[in-house]
């Protein structure tokens, strides 16, 4: 096993820059996500560290040894692509064997490597099988075991489960998870999926247009995002987003002129600056205090023994989560109280505005 170390890499395709001056540190046995919208530079960024591009500068080490220059085979690394790559005319077996025979192993050492990966993956009744009688599920699995046989010092994921339906994705999550749990292998993970980033990583890594937004702990970047795209990029359903203008007394207004009390900031923008509030929907308070704000419930989704609300007022559109006993419906006006301390500031560039206490 050994650390990754990504420094000032940047990548130009002709005159697109995709990647621009990203630096990223995993540690050994880390397990990392990279996550942001379509087009960010995600794939390019794991393709670089696999070798399948080169970077136009920047360095690029695993472990002791700067991998910048050498080609895919030399790097100690096993990839897992989104549309798996296994070979259609060999069986299971022998697509996991394929990387070992080719290093020229030896026969009962490939065996046991291929049957210790089929029973971590619980896949040794499939062995004989080729890839078209397998499920979905089936084949990742196998694309896994082919990576996991190689015993490689890094694993590169990227979108693995993107090809699976809703129901094994959640199950193949959790067999990462342990996965990961079970190997300690260092591992970087390459995903467009929030909740994925949110419960396999160690530390995400949000990329936006080449770039690093914001890297953490998952926990850290939820209730602290640097940024208004990395609160509305983690978290499901999204953070609501009001825009509002400074007062003199060092409240907001929303459109309609309704007052909310902010937390105390580290630097309060000028009265009359624009901001934008945003607040969780778990954290949204429903009933009548002083400060209530008036909403109407515009749509309600019920989810069992979840709603989520999507109330309109002064601002906008705000979503709020509830637990559903069936007495709240559309069209019902309801009072809404935004907790000072659970607001999260933004200003007009989208960038945090801090309180006292961070
Ligand atoms: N070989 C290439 N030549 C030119 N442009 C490229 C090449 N490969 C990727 N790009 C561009 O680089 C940008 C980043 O692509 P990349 O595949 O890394 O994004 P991504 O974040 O992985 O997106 P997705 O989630 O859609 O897979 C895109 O605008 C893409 O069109």
């Amino acid at each position: 096993m050994a650390d990754l170390s990504i420094a000032a890499a940047c990548k130009r395709f002709g005159e697109t820059e995709v990647l621009r001056d990203v630096s990223i540190e995993v540690a050994d046995g880390e397990f990392a996500v990279i996550v942001g919208p379509s087009g960010c530079g995600k794939s390019t960024l794991l393709r670089a560290v696999a070798g399948l591009e080169h970077l136009t500068s920047g360095r690029i080490r695993i472990g002791a040894r700067d991998v910048t220059a050498l080609p895919p085979s030399q790097r100690g690394i096993a990839m897992v692509f989104q549309s798996y790559a296994l070979y259609p005319h060999l069986t299971a077996y022998e697509n996991m064997a394929f990387g070992l025979r080719i290093a020229k192993a030896g026969r009962a050492e490939i065996d046991a490597a291929v049957r210790r990966a089929a029973a971590i993956l619980s896949i040794e009744s499939l062995l004989d099988r080729k890839p078209a009688a397998l499920s979905g599920g089936q084949r990742q699995r196998v694309a896994i075991g082919r990576a996991i046989v190689r015993q490689p010092q890094l694993f590169l994921f990227d979108e693995p489960l993107s090809n699976l339906d809703a129901d094994l994705r959640g199950r193949m999550r959790h067999e990462f998870a342990a996965l990961h749990r079970t190997l300690g292998t260092t591992t970087l993970y390459v995903t467009h999926d929030q909740i994925e980033a949110m419960t396999l990583a160690d530390r995400i890594v949000v990329l936006r247009d080449g770039r690093i937004e914001q890297a953490g702990a998952p926990r850290d970047l939820y209730a602290r995002p640097d940024t208004l795209f990395v609160a509305q990029f983690l978290g499901t359903p999204q953070m609501t987003a009001l825009p509002a203008t400074m007062a003199e007394d060092g409240r907001a207004r929303l459109a309609g002129g309704h007052a909310v009390a902010l937390p105390p900031l580290a630097a309060p923008p000028p009265p009359g600056a624009a901001v934008t509030l945003g607040i969780r929907p778990e954290d949204v308070a429903i009933g009548a205090t002083a400060n209530a704000l008036p909403f109407t419930i515009a749509f309600a989704e019920r989810l069992g023994g979840l709603a989520t609300l999507h109330l309109e007022g002064p601002g906008g559109v705000l979503t709020c989560q509830i637990r559903d006993d069936g007495s709240l419906n559309e069209g019902d006006a309801v009072p809404v109280t935004l907790p000072p301390a659970r607001l999260h500031l933004f200003d007009a560039a989208g960038k945090r505005l801090r309180s006292v206490d961070e």
